[in-house]
């Protein structure tokens, strides 16, 4: 059961991040516009250069090849990129895994191609190409901005029950206050600089 632990993490404005989150915890983040949450998250993914330490149980960051990195602590940013064609192709080799009734797609969405995805429909699958790829911790940047109120709802409630199942650590961005205490374990806001536990938050 791998805890994520940040050691003093610094980025862009943001400073001395501090925290750890456990085994099938969820952590909300959330902040204004522009006040780091997305490049903090890219820091944990080590997709940015930062300062402090990341570590995954007793492994930090610095020691791993960062392609190796990514793939345990897996970033969902709020729009996903896309290589090939097809949705298919995106998806390990092999996949026996269904797909997750939840996310509301046909079987055939597998042979859909990119280019006639809605914003939503991307979003919803790049959540489930992130879980197909058996990450350790995830990372989710706002990851309903693009769903209706009812996909919302389905879509964390499916989160939620493979975090648990999984038992990942998870920092998740969210602007919306109901969303965040229906999913949050634990809910830091950034002021200024820093990240502060959020009022009203245990
Ligand atoms: N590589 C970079 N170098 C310098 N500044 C950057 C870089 N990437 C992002 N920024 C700036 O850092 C700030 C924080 O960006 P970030 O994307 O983390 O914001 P955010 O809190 O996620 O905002 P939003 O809620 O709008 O998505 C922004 O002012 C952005 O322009």
């Amino acid at each position: 059961m791998p805890d994520l632990r940040l050691d003093t993490v610094a980025i862009g404005t943001l400073a001395d991040v501090s925290m750890t989150v456990r085994a099938g915890e969820v952590v909300c983040l959330s902040g204004a516009s522009g006040s780091g949450k997305s490049r903090l998250l890219r820091a944990v993914a080590d997709l940015e250069p930062h300062q402090g330490r990341v570590y995954l149980d007793n492994t930090e960051q610095a020691s791993v090849p960062a392609h190796d990195w990514r793939r345990q602590v897996m970033m969902v940013p709020a729009d996903s990129q896309w290589w090939f064609d097809e949705v298919g192709a995106h998806f390990p080799k092999g996949n026996q895994e269904p797909l997750p009734e939840a996310l509301g797609f046909p079987p055939e969405v597998m042979h859909w191609t990119i280019s006639r995805l809605s914003s939503g429909e991307r979003q919803r699958l790049a959540l489930w190409r992130a879980l197909a790829g058996q990450p350790r911790v995830l990372l989710l940047d706002e990851p309903t901005a693009n769903l209706d109120h009812d996909m919302s709802l389905a879509v964390e409630n499916w989160l939620l029950s493979e975090i648990r199942k999984q038992e990942m650590p998870v920092l998740w961005v969210a602007h919306d206050q109901a969303q965040i205490q229906r999913v949050a374990d634990r809910h830091l806001h950034i002021v200024d600089n820093h990240l502060e536990p959020a009022h009203g938050s245990d």
